[in-house]
Formats: structure tokens, sequence, C-alpha cells
């Protein structure tokens, strides 16, 4: 990471409210380019939240999202994709009757962005070519994994946001994911993962952001925050999120 790049994603005291539940309350950070930042918590701090409204799924409650010197809070979901911010999903949802290139076809048509990967790059790199032509239905949770990140990539994102792209991948599938991971960010890409996997944070992220019940507790690398009071204590069940 080069501290003195200008962030393309600026969040200011965001605050996310379910009923009258705060899911997010205040979260500040922010992420520059080519830096991949790890959002890390116990269930429920928030971290999903987070994504769902940087990607503009929810619209904040209060606070601001600002990307790339906009204002972002709020939009549309497609808006952004197209202005250049796509994400992948710890369940991924892909069309299940198409076939795999037929759905990474249908995302390249909607993000419509120059200088997109191909499809046959998209099938090669992410380890699809072999199931290609099958529907998205065949394939196991770590292809559809991988299914959802080409979606994603194909709309050529800034800003990339990773909910959970690891769960379920076998070891040497994670350092595989974690190459190809520095591989996008080191293209320039700002890429945000929420990830429960210590030792792949660890791995790939330059930063994290700790969550606790809405809010940051500590801002910096893995290494340091493993040796935080607070940050151990909210992992061991001390003052905990819920
Ligand atoms: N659509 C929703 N309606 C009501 N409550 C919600 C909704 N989405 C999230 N929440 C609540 O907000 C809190 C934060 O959830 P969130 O999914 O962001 O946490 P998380 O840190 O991603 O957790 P996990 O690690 O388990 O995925 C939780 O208590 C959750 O139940």
């Amino acid at each position: 990471m080069s501290p003195e790049k200008t962030p393309i994603l600026k969040v200011s005291k965001l605050v996310k409210r379910f009923g009258g539940f705060h899911a997010l309350d205040g979260l500040s950070f922010h992420v520059v380019p080519g830096e991949i930042l790890g959002l890390v918590g116990p269930n429920g701090s928030g971290k999903t939240t987070a994504i769902n409204v940087i990607s503009g799924l929810y619209a904040p409650d209060g606070g601001e999202v600002v990307f790339d010197g906009a204002s972002s809070g709020g939009v549309a979901s497609h808006k952004l994709v197209h202005r250049g911010i796509n994400r992948t999903f710890q369940v991924p949802k892909p069309f299940l009757s198409l076939t795999v290139r037929e759905n990474i076809q249908v995302a390249l048509a909607y993000g419509g962005a120059t200088g997109a990967p191909s499809i046959a790059e998209l099938l090669e790199e992410y380890r699809l070519k072999e199931v290609a032509d099958r529907p998205a239905a065949d394939l196991n949770s770590a292809q559809q994994k991988m299914l959802d990140l080409t979606r994603a990539l194909a709309t050529r994102p800034r800003l990339l946001l990773l909910d959970e792209l690891a769960a379920g991948l076998n070891p040497a599938e994670l350092d595989w994911i974690a190459g190809r991971i520095k591989a996008l960010a080191a293209t320039g890409m700002a890429i945000i993962v929420v990830e429960h996997l210590m030792g792949f944070i660890e791995q790939i992220t330059d930063r994290v952001i700790v969550l606790n019940a809405g809010k940051e507790i500590f801002e910096g690398t893995l290494a340091t925050a493993v040796r935080e009071p607070q940050v151990i204590e909210v992992f061991l069940g001390g003052e905990h999120a819920h």
C-alpha cells in the first residue's frame, strides 16, 4: 500500500439500522487503489452490512460513502457497478439454468466496461474452462464462488468487495486464490475482503479494520491486531457484538 495515494473509497460515520438495532454504528475507514483491506470481527459485527451499504444493496441511515470523489451512499447497485464498484456474495446466486459461459457473457454485457477481460481469460484464470458449457447449477461450491468472482470482474471494478470468498476452499485452493487476489490488487484495483479465515487474511491484506457491534475497534496490520487486548477480548467472547 502507498499511504500517499488518494483513497478511492471513504466511509465516514456510517450508520445502518434494522428497526432499532444499529448494525453499523458510526463506522469510518478508507481504502486506496491497489490496497487489500480486511474487514474482520465476530459474527454479527456488521461486516456484510458494510459491504451491502458500500455496494448499494442498502441505503445508509447516516454518515457518508464517497467513491472516487463522489457521494455514493444510497445509489443503487446497478449504477455503482457502472461507476466501478462490484462485489461477490457469501452465497453466490448465478443464473442456474444458464451455462458458466453464458453467466459471464451476461455480466460482460451488463457491465459494458471497456478493457474488461475476455470470457476466455476469465474461464482460464479462474479454472472454469472445463465446466464452461455446463449449467451453473452443476458447479460445486468452490466453482460457484469462482463464477461469482468472474461475474464481478467482468464489469471491470475499481473497487472489488469480496464477502467470504475463501470459505469452503481447501488449502491449495486458498493459496491459489490468494495469489489471484494479490495479482488483481497489483493492477491498481482496491479490494475489501470480509473473511473469517485469519491465516488467509494475514496472507493477503495490507491492513485490517476490526469491527465490533458496528464500530471500528482497531485499524492496522493483523499481526498487531491479534496482540491488542480489546481485539482479543472481542474474539474470545468478552464484550461481544450480540
Ligand atoms: N436485513 C437485515 N435485517 C435485520 N437485521 C439484519 C439484516 N442484515 C443484518 N442484520 C443484523 O445486523 C447485524 C450485523 O450483521 P452482518 O451480517 O453485517 O454481520 P457480519 O459481521 O457480516 O456477520 P457474519 O460474520 O456472521 O457474516 C446482525 O445482528 C444481523 O442479524
